[in-house]
């Protein structure tokens, strides 16, 4: 019996139409997720990201970190990425959330939140290299904050909330009908991390 999953029905999807959202609640034990975030706060080679955005090279205010099976090269944005290897806390992951989606993942990009100012504007993850109808994994730890979907054409907004030690999985069509976000939140002082678990479809090995 899974003591955390039992307050969440994955089989619920959070989206009305074009794609399929599943939020999974706790996988872990606060104890477990507490661990998971001081690991990867301290020992992950934290930067900052870059963006074009309208013509002009912007550096983010959240920090990333880029992990997977080979030095992938990733373009988003217009700036190119080598992912790092995995670590063993980041393999650990990678397999506990392997087991729970039945989904296979080669990537992971680490988002790290210092506080409520920072977050991620609207954007699909819909890059080629994702291949169509692609599935991304996004484990929350840290402070709780709000998440956001938005359809391309109806406008529909759906939120929910990403708990400490949360699992939420995107699949189906998801990326090319919804955008998402991570909005600012007012007052909040905790740092956050997330974690997409992705697969880069097509990737040249060095
Ligand atoms: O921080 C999050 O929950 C989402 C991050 C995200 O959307 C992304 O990395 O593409
Ligand atoms: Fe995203």
């Amino acid at each position: 019996m899974d003591l955390f999953n039992d307050a969440f029905d994955p089989s619920f999807n959070l989206l009305p139409y074009d794609g399929r959202v599943s939020y999974f609640g706790h996988i872990m034990s606060d104890a477990h997720a507490d661990h998971y975030f001081d690991q990867l706060h301290r020992s992950t080679a934290w930067q900052h990201d870059q963006a074009h955005i309208a013509g002009k090279l912007i550096t983010t205010e959240r920090k990333v970190a880029w992990h997977g099976d080979a030095a992938f090269a990733y373009t988003y944005s217009g700036t190119t990425k080598h992912a790092q290897p995995w670590t063993d806390t980041l393999f650990e992951l990678k397999q506990k959330i392997e087991s729970i989606t039945k989904t296979s993942f080669n990537s992971c990009l680490l988002n790290l939140y210092a506080n409520g100012q920072q977050g991620m504007a609207w954007h699909s993850d819909d890059e080629a290299s994702l291949g169509h109808n692609t599935c991304i994994a996004s484990l929350s730890l840290g402070a709780q904050r709000t998440f956001a979907f938005k359809h391309k054409t109806t406008a529909q907004t759906i939120t929910l909330e990403l708990a400490h030690g949360s699992l939420l999985l995107m699949q189906g069509e998801t990326q090319h009908h919804w955008l998402h976000r991570l909005p600012p939140r007012a007052n909040m002082h905790q740092a956050r991390i997330n974690l997409t678990f992705r697969t880069i479809v097509n990737h040249p090995f060095p």
